[in-house]
């Protein structure tokens, strides 16, 4: 028995699984979509977490547990009535990036567009000279604590971009320090080598040709265990859906999933581009017509939604939000933490201006921030509490799923596991 025990037990908790089919024998079957899951939260009250290498083990009433707490775990934890959720996904980031916009800022709350800042080589190619002029070594410094504060606050699994480094040595050198974040940090960090992000100078306006530079990194990227996924900015200020096109033909070639930045600004058919490559999710989507949602819902790619850059650039275009749940999509909520157009810090956060810009429900952003963040980076072993599954989760200071949503800023956490070793 003694060699059974597993390594903790987490008791007198408010489990929000995100899951109706619990340990305790729930038998209502699991939110489909999001029609289903609009105010489900999958709730257990007076309930316990248990886990032992790394795995969920138990996750249901504490009056189904097994045996008496003391003789089934290690270490065992009173939770005090607290919430416990499933650790956050962040699923779409481009932290790794050296300097900062602020003066953009500025700039932006003076009448210049993001569009205008870009076009006169600004905006993404101005953090491109930054990153490039950075060593490996001060990237990782400058943007370790971006990635610190998500986790603070709750985050057990995260994306990185490249795409500030737009050749090469550099583009290589954001992968790597992306991967070194979750070594220091103790979470799973996982890379989409983004080239097609903007085109450098160096191209003298040459698109195609820089295309042609990305669709020979990437094999060579992907041979150093540095790419999970690619990703493109289709956009006027981007790349055109042909070229988006190649790129996802090179990924295809490899076998690597995709992703993209879909119809932010304007509507480029991006949605129906990523959707007909079978794509983890488009993103963004503010623009993303009912054709394209329909392909999405038929591809199931996953709306990845970004308040904080929609918010940061004082955008007036929602995403069609009712026709995601209509159609099923799922929606995913991250924070695109970048320089540029979000620089945001804080998942919750976001889950805070997904409900008060988009009018998610709390349940719909709690899950999108959790069990569709997983699903948009292809990932089924985490973001709802069920045994066999990653032991991801936070306790919370607080007992009301919604106060996550509710509250701006603030610590709320009282504790992140994450693959049941505590990192906060
Ligand atoms: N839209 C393109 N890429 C980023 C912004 C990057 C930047 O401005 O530095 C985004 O997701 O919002
Ligand atoms: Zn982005």
């Amino acid at each position: 028995m003694a060699a059974e025990r597993w390594d903790g037990l987490l008791t007198g908790a408010r489990l929000a699984t995100l899951d109706a089919a619990t340990d305790d024998g729930g038998s209502a079957a699991a939110p489909s979509d999001d029609r289903d899951g609009a105010s489900r939260y999958g709730l257990i009250e007076a309930g316990a977490l248990g886990w032992r290498d790394g795995r969920i083990v138990f996750a249901g009433r504490m009056d189904a547990l097994p045996a008496a707490p003391a003789d089934l775990a290690a270490d065992v934890i009173d939770a005090g009535g607290d919430l416990v959720t499933p650790g956050l996904v962040d699923c779409h980031t481009h932290l790794v990036f050296a300097g900062d916009r602020a003066s953009e800022f500025e700039q932006r709350l003076t009448g210049d567009s993001y569009e205008d800042i870009a076009r006169a080589g600004g905006g993404i190619v101005s953090t491109v000279r930054a990153t490039r002029a950075a060593s490996e070594d001060e990237l990782l410094a400058q943007s370790l604590p971006r990635a610190r504060a998500l986790v603070a606050d709750g985050v057990t699994t995260l994306e990185v971009k490249s795409g500030y480094g737009l050749d090469f040595a550099n583009e290589r050198k954001m992968l790597r320090v992306a991967r070194a974040l979750g070594d220091a940090l103790g979470v799973p960090v996982r890379t989409t080598f983004l080239g097609a992000h903007a085109l450098p100078p160096e191209f003298g306006g040459d698109a195609d040709g820089y295309i042609d530079a990305v669709c020979d990194w990437l094999p060579r990227l992907h041979a150093e265990g540095l790419v999970d996924a690619v990703d493109a900015f289709c956009e006027r200020i981007g790349f055109t859906g042909t070229q988006t096109r190649r790129v996802f033909e090179a990924a295809r070639a490899l076998g690597l999933p995709v992703k993209l930045h879909a119809d932010q600004l304007s509507d480029g058919d991006g949605a129906a581009l990523v959707a007909e490559f079978g794509g983890l999710s488009a993103d963004h989507v503010e623009h993303t017509s009912a054709a394209g949602v329909r392909a999405m819902a038929a591809a199931g790619t996953v709306a990845v939604l970004l308040p904080g850059a929609f918010h940061v650039l004082r955008e007036t275009t929602l995403p069609p939000i009712d026709a995601f749940r209509e159609a099923g999509v799922a929606m995913a909520v991250a924070t695109d933490c970048n320089p540029g157009t979000s620089p945001l810090m804080s998942l919750r956060q976001g889950m805070q201006l997904a409900c008060t810009h988009f009018r998610l429900t709390p349940a719909e952003a709690l899950r999108g921030a959790t069990v569709h963040g997983a699903r948009a980076l292809g990932l089924g072993d985490r973001g709802v509490l069920r045994t066999g599954l990653r032991a991801d989760f936070v306790r919370w200071r607080v007992r009301e799923p919604a106060a996550l949503c509710y509250w701006l800023g603030g610590d709320l956490v009282a504790s992140v596991h994450c693959g049941g070793r505590r990192v906060v």
